[in-house]
């Protein structure tokens, strides 16, 4: 009988242990928060796409509680409601919208811009946070590779048409939420649009080394505006952007792979720090073409660095989106 005791007290303590030692490193492993957490945001015009979940509604409740006018630009209209009507109720502060902006769509994205032109006069922070990952190909509405379109094109027209307003608002920041997956990342010059061979995994890298490419280009045109654009590596977090790989979504992943990936993960919340550092920090206010990863500057990967290529990207990006026609020709 006391041998049996004697166990049942190892047992529990072992398993006490594990799970005391496994909370102890996902504390450790949220990564570094904005310490300025004192910093208000009031009055400012923030837009933030894809807003209603993850990382973007974590930085738009952030940003509220701050006190700012928060734009939430997102597809899902009634996720986004939800979404807001959570944040509204947790800050008590009624200046946040809804508003539709569908990033696979050229004239959701014109549309969005011209409703909010009508309402607003200022925007000082424009955080380009949407985003879809390793999704089977399908294309946006003008024939774009999903992952390129969303990711790097629509925010590329959506930015393009909120330069004057950012300019006249100056000083006013860009945020491009980009990720590590940078670095692995190519720009397929040949097939930009993966029209020949899709690979779900490449298309998502190129997607985001895209976010950097412009993110850079876009700072050296800006110089002497009073406009900034930095892009980010949110860090590894626990949120939905992971829906369409099946093997993190099936039942043997929930029981098996789940729980050891758990630890090593950063919920929302700490997912949002690095943009909100982007966003905020009055050290930043003349800092543009970085990039960031845990609340501090990061390297980025050679192949970002590539002003050729940027270049390039630039001009493609400038003719896919209709941004100087008004019209998207995709080729
Ligand atoms: N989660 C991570 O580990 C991680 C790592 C590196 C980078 N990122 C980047 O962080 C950003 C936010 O991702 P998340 O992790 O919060 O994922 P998420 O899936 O929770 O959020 C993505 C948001 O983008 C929106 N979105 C997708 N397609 C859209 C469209 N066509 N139009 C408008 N909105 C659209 C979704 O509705 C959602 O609100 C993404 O750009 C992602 O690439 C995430």
């Amino acid at each position: 009988m006391s041998m049996f005791r004697n166990k049942m007290v190892l047992a529990t303590s072992a398993i006490g242990t594990l799970i005391g030692g496994t909370i102890l490193l996902k504390d450790r492993m949220q990564g570094a928060a904005f310490e300025k957490s004192d910093i208000r945001a009031d009055g400012k015009v923030v837009i933030i796409t894809g807003a209603n979940t993850g990382i973007g509604k974590e930085t738009a409740h952030a940003l509220a509680r701050r006190g700012a006018h928060v734009y939430m630009a997102c597809r899902d209209m009634k996720k986004c409601e939800d979404a807001r009507q959570e944040i509204v109720l947790d800050t008590r502060n009624p200046q946040v919208y809804c508003r539709e902006c569908d990033l696979a769509s050229m004239q959701s994205i014109r549309q969005f811009v011209k409703q909010f032109k009508a309402e607003q006069q200022r925007l000082d922070i424009l955080i380009n946070n949407a985003g879809v990952m390793r999704c089977p190909r399908t294309l946006t509405k003008e024939g774009i590779e999903l992952q390129l379109g969303v990711n790097h094109m629509g925010h590329f027209l959506l930015t393009h048409l909120l330069l004057d307003t950012l300019k006249l608002s100056a000083p006013s920041r860009i945020v491009v939420v980009s990720s590590l997956a940078h670095t692995r990342g190519q720009i397929a010059l040949d097939d930009l649009n993966s029209a020949r061979a899709y690979d779900e995994a490449r298309a998502y890298e190129q997607s985001k080394l895209a976010n950097v490419l412009f993110a850079r280009e876009l700072a050296r045109r800006l110089e002497g505006t009073g406009v900034t654009v930095n892009a980010l590596h949110p860090g590894i977090v626990d949120t939905e952007l992971m829906r369409h790989m099946g093997i993190f979504n099936s039942w043997f992943s929930g029981l098996f792979v789940r729980p050891f990936v758990w630890p090593f993960l950063k919920s929302p919340l700490y997912g949002a720090q690095t943009t909100l550092y982007a966003a905020l920090d009055p050290d930043l206010e003349k800092v543009s073409g970085q990039y960031f990863s845990d609340c501090a500057p990061k390297e980025v990967a050679d192949q970002a660095k590539d002003d050729r290529v940027a270049k390039w990207l630039w001009a493609v990006s400038e003719k896919w989106t209709g941004t100087l026609t008004g019209t998207a020709a995709v080729s």
